[in-house]
């Protein structure tokens, strides 16, 4: 099954709007799903439930042994500690070393020269065999220290000579790499007949292959550190400190087996997939020449014209930050061709996927352990809905549209979450990254990290002794607070000192007790208790809400009260109270089938909320502060518990947007029956709805139409003002989980207003609140121990 087929098949057989398919293959089923909350929640939040496939360690094992590209389960978690750490160093980014063997690629194109009037060109050749070398030359320098110089043999030095072992086949170990794999994918393609093919050839390989390595691996283990010092000299620019990944890890492992397998998955996972997206990079700039001078003009005027008597002097993090378009054109390479374009993951254990089922393919579809689930990448970066209608053509700029275009689990040309591939660097934060690379080194992914817990209630030891099993590295420490408002911490002052992420509701430190401090997690949804402190305010500690949390049970408060309102069981319940069997207002009763709800401020509650509404019938308007024009602007970034809330901005019938109270009026006469306010507490939404809203809501001959529900904040409503629109009948009634004052006193006029439903801020509370906040903790740890951006981080600026 083709990547190009895959999008074929499904958009004709089952059209461009279903991407979650079963596909019956002989005599098993596969998921198809072209989804990415689906992607997700493969590969991030319910990792746990999944694992790649057995038949990619069976088929890469014998040529690449048990690595961290080839293992499952825990053999690949032990993999994936050891040699993660390495790839948050410095020194893996060598550019000089890159450097060298780019200026050999050159010489070998000019060698290339063609013949008579055509002189000033090269002949035509194939560029993507030399960029295999390149990568070859490259990789091998970088694990093994010593380049297999396959671009030009005359760099070969002589190599000593390790009784009992053979030198390696360095003329030949691009040939036997590229054979075995080539074996390897024909015996998958054969599928249940692969025993048909005959296994000697590709023995050879391996055996040359398992050579090449091994006589690296048992240098190293015969002469310790520096192992290369003696033939170092063979070219001026190694130094004698240079990084090389099989010395780093055997600092960690002497079993020379795991070294072979950990080297040689590295080396084959990250020689070819570079190559190739060489190869295409150069394929689109040849056939776009103007993207090729926009590109050029942008290095030359940043950097200057090459000369080759110069150093370029260029550092790895400028060329990536300081020209955009690099990555905007790199980007849409792997857009347009995801080098690896199709990928799997198989069930370990009953499990749902959040989408695909019911009859919009909105509800969770069950997926038994098991099942295998292709991962069609290519086919995720072809979804018109996603990219717009030019989809299929090469344009880097829609990198670069909208401030810059953020991606998700729709974009993973480098997988994405627990296995995400290790040689992509960061996308952000470079800052942060190099902070890590001096804080971590050694074998743990959160090594030098302190996580602080400060809890109202207990915390669960199943969680810490999962982190422990995640992060070995991580100290941790839990406390209670025994009160929920506290504000002072419930341990000894230099408990702060070695901080450097906090889980908290209310204790914070100044910036000087907790200097290490790097990520803060609120158990909150609201920053606004935190807006005025000095950790917040004069620091860039990013601090994260437990945003996602309330959804659920918030969602289900607005609609219950709604409900209860409009089928009158508060009434009911006095009459029961009473003992009295009264049917006198049937007629006062009504539903929701059709009605129109209001969502101010489409965060994950007001999604969550989008969700039921649909489900009953309702059609939902939504208002945001910014305008979610296209698809990836509608995207919810924040968390979302798998299966629930609205992660791609599918439920509204109509978005309203804007700052001004213009904006606010257009959304407000938009004929709704239920106005849900739902935006956080800042100064710009102080007595947002006020008098003048009121008015807004019930002019046009809506008097008494519209209900009001409040979860948000008390002051965001202008309390006296609701009260003569109840008491008025200006609008039909409000549901108040918050109100202002909170609490709110015995005498207030509130109390007994008419048409009000009041409830003391429980409105989130819920027993899996807990369960929730640790999910976004420990999400956002493993997004921190590989230098990714935290989801649900409050904007400075914009306080939320
Ligand atoms: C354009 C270049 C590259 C692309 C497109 C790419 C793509 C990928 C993808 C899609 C995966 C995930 C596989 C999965 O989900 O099971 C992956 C994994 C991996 N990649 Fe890359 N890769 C590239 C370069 C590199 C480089 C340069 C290195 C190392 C030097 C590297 C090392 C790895 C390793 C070790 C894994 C396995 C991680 C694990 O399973 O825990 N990759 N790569």
């Amino acid at each position: 099954m083709g990547p190009q087929y895959v999008v074929k098949a499904i958009d004709a057989e089952m059209g461009k709007n279903v991407h979650t398919v079963l596909v019956p293959i002989a005599d098993y089923e596969l998921v198809v799903t072209r989804d990415p909350a689906n992607v997700q929640a493969m590969l991030a939040t319910s990792s746990t439930d999944w694992d790649v496939g057995k038949a990619r360690n069976a088929s890469w094992r014998p040529l690449l042994g048990d690595g961290v590209f080839t293992s499952r389960g825990e053999a690949w978690k032990r993999s994936r500690a050891l040699v993660r750490p390495q790839f948050t160093r410095d020194q893996i980014n060598d550019l000089g070393l890159i450097e060298r063997h780019v200026q050999q690629l050159f010489s070998t194109i000019d060698c290339l020269q063609a013949a008579g009037p055509e002189k000033s060109w090269t002949k035509q050749f194939d560029l993507q065999p030399l960029l295999f070398n390149l990568t070859l030359d490259i990789t091998t320098e970088l694990i093994y220290g010593y380049s297999a110089h396959s671009q030009n043999k005359s760099e070969r030095i002589q190599l000593p000579t390790i009784p009992g072992y053979d030198n390696p086949d360095r003329e030949n170990i691009g040939t036997h790499i590229d054979a075995g794999k080539a074996w390897i994918e024909t015996r998958g393609a054969l599928w249940k007949y692969r025993w048909l093919l005959p296994t000697k050839q590709f023995n050879t390989h391996c055996a040359a292959v398992h050579k090449y390595a091994d006589w690296f691996i048992r240098l190293r283990l015969q002469i310790g550190d520096g192992f290369l010092a003696d033939i170092q000299h063979e070219t001026s620019q190694c130094s004698r400190s240079r990084y090389i990944l099989l010395d780093e890890l055997a600092k960690v492992t002497q079993d020379p087996v795991e070294l072979r397998s950990q080297t040689l998955n590295i080396l084959v996972a990250g020689r070819d997939a570079t190559a190739s997206l060489l190869g295409w990079i150069f394929y689109f700039l040849a056939r776009h020449p103007g993207v090729f001078s926009k590109l050029r003009g942008q290095i030359l005027e940043r950097f200057g014209p090459y000369i080759s008597s110069q150093p370029s002097g260029i550092e790895f993090q400028e060329l990536r930050n300081s020209i955009p378009y690099i990555n905007s054109v790199i980007n849409e390479a792997l857009r347009m061709a995801p080098v690896i374009p199709l990928n799997e993951r198989v069930a370990v254990r009953d499990t749902v996927l959040p989408r695909g089922g019911g009859v919009h393919g909105n509800d969770p579809i069950f997926v038994p352990a098991g099942k295998q689930v292709l991962i069609p990448t290519y086919a995720m970066a072809r979804r018109e809905d996603i990219w717009g209608h030019d989809v299929d053509v090469f344009r880097p700029e829609r990198w670069e549209e909208c401030g810059g275009r953020k991606f998700g689990f729709e974009f993973i040309p480098f997988g994405g979450g627990i296995r995400q591939c290790l040689g992509q660097s960061p996308p952000d934060a470079p800052m942060r990254f190099h902070h890590t690379i001096e804080n971590r080194s050694g074998s743990g992914t959160l090594r030098g990290h302190k996580l602080l817990m400060i809890t109202p209630w207990e915390q669960p030891a199943e969680f810490i002794d999962q982190l422990a099993v995640e992060f070995p590295d991580l100290k941790v420490a839990a406390y209670r607070q025994q009160e929920w408002e506290q504000q002072t911490a419930p341990f000894p002052e230099e408990e702060w000192q070695d901080v450097t992420i906090l889980l908290t509701f209310t204790v914070l430190p100044t910036p000087k007790q907790a200097p290490r401090l790097e990520y803060v997690q609120l158990m909150s949804a609201g920053a606004n208790h935190v807006l005025e402190l000095p950790m917040f305010k004069d620091t860039t500690v990013p601090f994260c809400t437990a945003n996602g949390v309330h959804g659920p049970q918030i969602a289900e408060w607005i609609i219950g009260t709604y409900l209860a309102f409009q089928h009158r069981f508060p009434q009911y319940h006095d009459k029961q109270k009473e003992a009295r069997w009264d049917r006198s207002d049937l007629m006062l009763i009504d539903d929701a089938v059709q009605k129109t709800i209001g969502i101010l401020g489409y965060g994950s509650i007001g999604r969550q909320t989008a969700r039921l509404a649909t489900a009953m019938g309702m059609k939902v308007h939504a208002y945001t502060l910014h305008p979610r024009e296209t698809p990836t602007s509608k995207r919810d970034l924040s968390w979302t518990p798998p299966g629930l809330g609205d992660p791609e901005g599918v439920f509204p019938s109509k978005w309203f947007s804007g700052h001004s109270t213009s904006d606010l009026h257009t959304f407000l006469s938009s004929d709704l029956d239920i106005l849900v306010i739902a935006t956080p507490l800042t100064p710009n939404t102080q007595y947002l709805l006020s008098a003048a809203e009121f008015e807004v809501l019930a002019a046009n001959g809506k008097r008494g139409k519209t209900f009001v529900s409040n979860i948000a904040r008390g002051p965001v409503v202008n309390t006296l003002d609701l009260i003569t629109a109840l008491e008025e009948g200006l609008i039909k009634g409000a549901a108040l989980d918050v109100t202002d004052p909170e609490p709110l006193p015995f005498s207030h006029q509130l109390w007994s207003t008419k048409n009000v439903i009041i409830t003391p801020h429980v409105s989130g509370a819920s027993t899996r609140y807990n369960e929730r906040v640790l999910a976004i903790l420990k999400y956002n740890m493993e997004r921190l121990s590989k230098g990714e951006e935290l989801v649900n981080k409050v904007n400075k600026e914009d306080g939320y």
